[in-house]
C-alpha cells in the first residue's frame, strides 16, 4: 500500500496555500491510514549511516557486550534480548514472543525538579551505552535529530488539526520519548503458531518515526477495509504514524492503526533492521480530546503500562 508522502520542506517554508495544501494532506492521511511518508526532513545522511553503523556492530557483537547492557527485569533500556517482548500482549492478546531484539535508550536530559518516583525509575532510567566504539555519539546525535523532527511533525499535525502550529509546545517540552533499534535476525526455523517478528499492536505515544533499513520488509498494517496490507519505506524518507495518545487527542478522528512485522517462509531467510524512534509527550501531560468530553490519560503512566503488559 502507498502511504501519503509528505514533503516537510514544503509546509514549513512553502506559501499560505501550500502550507494549507500540505496540513490538508496530513489530515487525510491521519484520518484514512495513520501512517504517512515524510520526505524533505532535513536529516543528514551521515547521521543515518552513522547510527545503522553502530547499531549493526552491536547486534554483531559478542553475547558478552550484549549481556553488559542487558535491561534489568521492567527496565526500558539497554538490551531485550530475543524473547523478552511480545507487543500483541500490550493489547491484552496472548501471543508467543516477537522474534526479535533490541537496543533502547531514553532522554538525553531529565527535567530538573522531577521527582516522580515511577517517572524518575522508569523513563528516566540511566540508559547504559555498549562498549562499541563509537555507538554512543551515534545514538545521541541520531536521537537528538529525532527529538527535533518529531517536534516539526507536531507543528504540522497542529496545523492540520486547526489548531497554532505552536498548539502541543506545552505538552512535550519535557518529552519522555524512547530511541529504540530493533534487529530481526535471519531464521531458519518455522515461526510458532501466532508468533511473528512484531506482534498486532499500536504504538503509544504521539507519533512513531520509523526508518527500516533498505530493502527490509514485512511492515503491515490493517487497512481501513480490514486487510493486512504491506508498507513500503521509499529509500531516503521515513514512515510516520500516529500512536494512541495523538487518536486520543482527536477524539478517534485519527487513528493509531494497528500494524505488525510478519514473518512469512520467504522472508524468513532475510534479517529485517529498523530504527524506531518513539515520541512520547512529556510524563505528566494530560490528553484528552481536543473537542468535547473525555476521561484524560496521562502520558508517563500510560506508556509504562503498555511497556511492563508487553514485557511480561
Ligand atoms: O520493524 C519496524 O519497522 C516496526 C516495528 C514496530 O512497529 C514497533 O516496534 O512498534
Ligand atoms: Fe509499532
Amino acid at each position: 500500500m502507498s502511504v501519503a508522502v509528505i514533503d516537510l520542506q514544503e509546509f514549513e517554508q512553502g506559501s499560505a496555500a501550500e502550507r494549507a495544501r500540505v496540513a490538508a494532506q496530513v489530515d487525510s492521511a491521519c484520518r484514512e491510514t495513520g501512517f504517512l511518508v515524510i520526505s524533505g526532513h532535513g536529516v543528514p545522511e551521515a547521521d543515518i549511516a552513522d547510527i545503522r553503523q553502530a547499531v549493526a556492530m552491536f547486534f554483531a557483537a559478542s553475547e558478552d557486550i550484549k549481556r553488559d547492557v542487558r535491561a534489568g527485569p521492567g527496565q526500558p533500556y539497554g538490551w531485550l534480548g530475543m524473547g523478552t517482548e511480545a507487543l500483541a500482549k500490550s493489547r491484552g492478546e496472548q501471543t508467543p514472543p516477537d522474534l526479535k531484539e533490541s537496543f533502547n535508550g531514553g532522554p538525553l536530559t531529565r527535567p530538573e525538579g522531577e521527582g516522580d518516583p515511577d517517572a524518575l525509575a522508569f523513563c528516566y532510567a540511566v540508559t547504559p551505552y555498549p562498549r562499541v566504539p563509537g555507538f554512543r555519539e551515534a545514538w545521541q546525535g541520531y536521537y537528538r535529530r529525532m527529538e527535533r523532527l518529531a517536534q516539526q511533525v507536531m507543528a504540522l499535525f497542529a496545523v492540520a488539526l486547526g489548531r497554532d502550529a505552536g498548539f502541543f509546545e506545552p505538552y512535550i517540552d519535557a518529552p519522555i520519548s524512547a530511541l529504540r533499534a530493533l534487529n530481526y535476525p535471519a531464521t531458519d526455523r518455522p515461526a510458532e503458531v501466532g508468533q511473528q517478528r512484531a506482534g498486532a499492536h499500536t504504538d503509544y505515544g504521539s507519533l512513531t518515526i520509523l526508518l527500516p533499513d533498505a530493502g527490509s520488509r514485512g511492515l503491515e498494517i490493517l487497512s481501513p477495509s480490514g486487510e493486512w496490507v504491506p508498507v513500503d519505506a521509499p529509500e531516503g524518507a521515513f514512515v510516520i504514524n500516529i500512536g494512541d495518545l495523538m487518536e486520543l487527542w482527536t477524539g478517534g478522528a485519527w487513528r493509531s492503526t494497528l500494524h505488525r512485522v510478519v514473518v512469512p517462509a520467504e522472508l524468513a531467510g532475510r534479517q529485517r533492521a529498523s530504527l524506531a524512534f518513539f515520541h512520547q509527550p512529556n510524563w505528566h501531560a494530560e490528553v484528552r480530546p481536543l473537542e468535547g468530553d473525555g476521561d484524560a490519560v496521562t502520558s508517563g503512566p500510560y506508556l509504562m503500562a503498555k511497556f511492563a503488559a508487553a514485557t511480561t
